[in-house]
């Protein structure tokens, strides 16, 4: 354990940091992270009863009052500029009563969203900045909506169900919690400003973040003798497409077709833009054969974290019918390590279970589940440590 003394250096260096004016400037992005995770584990570690009990208890503050800030355009004018504005210039440009206006800003300052720089002056920080930009605030908005509705709703949900294993279950926390009988799926397709956060958030969650490109040689592994006939990337449940254009962008001259199946609805909405990049868009549900044949790598990201083992298992025999000996299943989805789990990946886990009753796997069961379809694990590459990204590499 460190001494008394250690800890005073410490507190003396954080402090030097902390009020140096010109910031953190430039950093390897590993040292940022290694900060990131000690200041917090620092800061639980030294924590008093009554601090766990704020902590915790008043977490939920964060979100609403975020919300606030995000709505009444707050966060957006504090970022407009860099320099600071005072309380009667803040009113004057939201609208909000400057008594209301100081409880807030007073609040807001006091967890760190933005800084008062004197008795009357206020300026935007990176998180003020980070919850004015539009598909941050699009996030917030789908996670009050759904998650947090969800969440406040997961006790009664989990204890009315006996705490089984809640995969799978519907209506789920979330679905419980409004007046639908759709599936969670389903509600998104019925109501475009649901679909519209969904995807905002997907976007903010993906956020210079590294894509499994980084972590292996596609080309190198998977395109060698390849002619322009060769079926090189399947995209399966592929969306918009991101992974497909990133492969035609890395490898602008590699020879061979790039696939992209989805649902008629997406399909054919991005068939045209995508046909742009030389992704071919085709109508395919994962819930039946695969009938392209022999493709060197069929490739699903987030499609399994969303149902069961029994519906994922249904989803790989019928991917499986397009395999041969050369070709690859990619799965890209977040592998859960055994012990010391990230935030953000046991965060994902709980979330896709609120929203549609969903798992985020540890190797072990997706090693299972691939058994159970008559598929090898091959390898594992982790190509995301923070949020446990990898990419699982199976084949028959
Ligand atoms: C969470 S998104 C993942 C999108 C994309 N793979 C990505 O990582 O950006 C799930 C995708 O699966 C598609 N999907 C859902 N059910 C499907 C089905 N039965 N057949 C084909 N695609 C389906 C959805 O339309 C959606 O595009």
């Amino acid at each position: 354990m460190a001494s008394s003394d250690q800890f005073k250096a410490l507190a003396d260096q954080l402090e030097s940091v902390l009020h140096d004016p010109s910031g953190p400037g430039d950093m390897d992005p590993a040292t940022r992270r290694r900060l990131v995770a000690s200041g917090r584990k620092l800061s639980v570690l030294l924590e008093e009863p009554r601090e766990t009990g704020r902590r915790i208890g008043y977490a939920h503050l964060q979100l609403p009052l975020s919300l606030v800030g995000i709505e009444s355009k707050l966060f957006a004018t504090l970022a407009t500029e860099p320099r600071s504005f005072t309380l009667l210039e803040l009113s004057e440009k939201t609208g909000i009563d400057k008594q209301l206006l100081k409880r807030l800003l007073r609040y807001y300052q006091a967890v760190d969203i933005l800084a008062q720089v004197d008795d009357d002056a206020y300026q935007a920080t990176n998180v003020t900045r980070a919850l004015a930009n539009d598909d941050h605030a699009n996030s917030h908005r789908w996670t009050r909506r759904i998650t947090a509705r969800g969440a406040l709703h997961l006790p009664d949900w989990l204890q009315k169900h006996e705490y089984k294993d809640p995969v799978g279950i519907l209506p789920t926390a979330w679905s419980g919690s409004i007046p639908t009988d759709d599936h969670p799926y389903g509600y998104l397709a019925k109501n475009p400003w649901a679909l519209e956060l969904a995807q905002a958030h997907m976007r903010v969650q993906r956020e210079g973040r590294p894509v499994f490109f980084d972590a292996m040689d596609f080309e190198q592994r998977f395109a060698q003798g390849a002619t322009s006939d060769t079926v090189l990337f399947v995209d399966i449940g592929g969306a918009t497409g991101p992974q497909a254009r990133e492969l035609r962008k890395r490898f602008p001259d590699l020879p061979g077709r790039v696939l992209l199946q989805d649902r008629p609805e997406v399909a054919e909405k991005w068939k045209d833009d995508l046909a742009q990049n030389r992704i071919e868009a085709v109508v395919h549900d994962i819930f039946t054969p695969q009938n392209v044949k022999g493709a060197r790598v069929y490739y699903l990201r987030n499609i399994f974290h969303a149902w069961g083992d029994k519906t994922c298992t249904e989803i790989l025999i019928n991917a499986k019918e397009g395999l041969t000996e050369d070709s690859v299943l990619l799965i890209d989805e977040i592998v859960l390590p055994e012990r010391d789990a990230t935030p953000q990946g046991a965060q994902h886990d709980i979330e896709v279970m609120i929203c549609v009753g969903g798992i985020e796997r540890t190797k072990a069961q997706w090693e299972n589940l691939l058994a159970t379809a008559g598929l090898k694990l091959k390898e594992v590459i982790n190509y995301d440590d923070e949020f446990e990204d990898s990419v699982i590499v199976a084949g028959l």
